[in-house]
């Protein structure tokens, strides 16, 4: 079975550890029949043989060597048990350690395709949940199956030892609990994989609602969140109790089945005993043993249940461990160039799944110089700068930076030569410093204040209470949104980048701080290229030249001085900033 040989395959390095644990089961498992053994000899010998009390005067040494074996080997099959579950739990967590590292490090290689496909909720219930399942059954379920099953076949041993006509009358109601339990698995299989797969809807939701708590709270929507997160919980509920019911039908079976070896012995064994045919300390071993037999028969329904559960995680977890991302990052090359900062788009055609959002946009950016991109929201002005960094492939056409296609360049490398702003800003739980130097943990302080302070953010850190060592929380949880972004343009400052790319970097900042960064962003102290979305005319004016994009298609380019001769779009938009929304209001308010 695959799932199995991959589990194999993981567990490299604590093999050995593993299947000693599986023997020590074994080897402790077996010696549960040592004293019922020990009983039937006691009590064949002193207590209900022909010769008892002759016996317990004269063999008493044998007595007491009897008596004390039965202690010794109950300390002995526990300090094993102790030691036993060491090793599973050692084994086991050792190996989810290698995985969960394994994993994350997988996810962390993905692409931005695969954080498009996968929720967030779902991801962190592999990363939890299921994980642990899977570790749960390595250590408790594999040791119960094993140790259930050696009890069972050193009890059916010992009994064949003692009679074999009364072991096989014992075992008459194997087959059919076998076939109960087998029923039952094929039912209950699919309801885990569903149930699993509510549990994840229903981790996404709390998940989405508490990092969208803000959004939540300002549009009132705290009593549809909880509607919402209702629903996922009653689902997950009723494929709980589903499954849980499924159990109840088959548990009375089970349970009459294995309370039948008791009624049994009592028969079969009661027959026996008063004809002779066995002695009556050998019936007290089928009676101290009897729970060998019928427990693992009671538990199978718990021991499938759990089976299902691991299985249904298991998968989980195998999907991500084999997730090929189509970016893939080598990390080989140890030298990283520095490159000149040229960037060039060659007829790009771009497409999410199957709906075209770039259609043959080229435009080349030469090294030093800055360009603007404007146009409507959707136009697809994100996209271009997303292909720059190759966080996504083109369709058709070339991306070239330096003359040579994204593609054929080092990933690490690439992305070490971009310093990025992204319109949706996120602040790391650390200190304002440790933002800023995010992309460079070496920044001397010095200098993680003069990028603070060419980014316009200097003045409002120096005012909160602890300055640059401030922790700001969540994703930057007690800063304004234009806080926020200029923590995150000093943090892309801080890189030296020979490619910067801002998108929107500075909407929510007021014109006056804009102009400071604008200034700034002229001034920098080292060679830079860079690439600014911006929907202001203001951030814009002053770019090399502004490309002007629109339902995908590059519509527009040149300078401020050449797109406002143009009377197009970019002319409309100057307009439309410079004077208002075209209504003349007249002093009284109206009209
Ligand atoms: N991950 C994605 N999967 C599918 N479609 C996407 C994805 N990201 C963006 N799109 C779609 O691609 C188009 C272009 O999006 P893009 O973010 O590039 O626009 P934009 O010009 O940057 O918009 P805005 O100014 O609002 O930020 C939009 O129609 C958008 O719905």
């Amino acid at each position: 079975m695959f799932e199995l040989k991959w589990l194999w395959q993981n567990l490299e390095g604590n093999r050995t550890r593993y299947i000693l644990a599986l023997c020590l089961s074994v080897v402790g498992s077996s010696l549960t029949i040592v004293n019922p053994y020990i009983s039937q000899r006691i009590v064949d010998t002193f207590i209900a043989g022909d010769s008892a009390l002759q016996n317990l005067t004269q063999e008493r040494q044998l007595l007491i060597m009897l008596c004390l074996g039965m202690i010794g080997f109950s300390l002995l099959r526990t300090g094993l048990a102790y030691f036993t579950t060491m090793q599973y739990e050692q084994s086991s967590q050792n190996m989810m350690y290698n995985i969960r590292i394994f994993l994350y490090n997988k996810i962390q290689g993905q692409d931005r395709e695969y954080y498009d496909r996968n929720r967030t909720g779902d991801l962190m219930t592999k990363m939890t949940g299921d994980l642990d399942m899977v570790r749960h059954s390595m250590a408790w379920i594999f040791k119960t199956i094993i140790e259930s099953l050696t009890i069972f076949i050193a009890a059916v041993i010992y009994f064949f030892t003692i009679d074999a006509q009364l072991t096989l009358w014992m075992l008459i109601l194997s087959p059919p609990i076998f076939i109960v339990a087998y029923i039952f698995a094929k039912r209950v299989r699919p309801m885990y994989i569903d149930l699993r797969e509510r549990l994840s809807q229903l981790n996404t939701t709390t998940q989405e609602n508490i990092s969208g708590n803000r959004v939540v709270k300002a549009f009132a929507r705290e009593e549809f969140e909880v509607q919402k997160f209702t629903e996922k919980n009653v689902n997950y509920s009723t494929a709980n109790k589903k499954a849980a019911l499924v159990w109840l039908d088959y548990f009375p079976f089970l349970e009459s089945f294995a309370q039948g070896f008791n009624v049994i012995l009592m028969l079969a064994g009661g027959l026996f005993l008063m004809n002779g045919r066995i002695t009556f300390g050998e019936f007290t071993a089928f009676s101290s043993l009897i729970w060998a037999i019928s427990n693992p028969m009671r538990n199978i329904g718990i021991i499938i249940n759990d089976i299902q559960r691991f299985f249904a995680s298991l998968s989980k977890i195998i999907d991500i461990y084999y997730a090929k991302p189509n970016i893939v990052n080598e990390h080989t090359s140890t030298n990283k160039r520095r490159y000149e900062g040229r960037i060039e788009f060659d007829h790009v055609r771009f497409k999410y799944d199957s709906a075209i959002v770039l259609d043959d946009v080229s435009f080349t950016v030469e090294p030093g110089e800055t360009i603007a991109i404007m146009g409507s929201t959707g136009s697809g002005k994100t996209t271009i700068i997303n292909l720059i960094p190759r966080f996504y492939d083109v369709a058709e056409g070339r991306v070239l930076v330096d003359g040579v296609d994204v593609r054929k360049l080092e990933l690490d490398e690439l992305r070490d030569n971009i310093g990025m702003a992204t319109q949706d800003v996120l602040l790391f739980s650390d200190t304002i410093d440790g933002n800023i130097a995010y992309g460079d943990p070496d920044l001397p302080e010095e200098d993680a204040i003069s990028f603070a302070e060419l980014a316009a953010a200097h003045d409002f850190i120096t005012k909160m209470p602890e300055g640059y060592d401030t922790v700001v929380g969540e994703r930057g949880v007690g800063l304004s949104g234009g806080q926020k972004q200029r923590i995150a343009l000093a943090r892309a400052l801080a890189v030296r980048r020979p490619i910067l790319i801002l998108d929107d970097t500075t909407s929510a900042v007021d014109l006056e701080t804009e102009e400071h960064i604008q200034k700034s962003l002229r001034e920098l102290d080292y060679p830079c290229t860079k690439i600014i979305i911006a929907q202001r005319v203001s951030t814009t004016a002053q770019a090399d030249r502004i490309l002007i994009l629109d339902n995908g298609k590059l519509v527009e380019e040149g300078t401020h001085a050449e797109l406002l001769a143009k009377r197009g779009y970019y002319y409309d938009v100057f307009k439309l900033q410079n004077e208002g929304i075209g209504r003349q209001v007249t002093a009284s308010g109206k009209e």
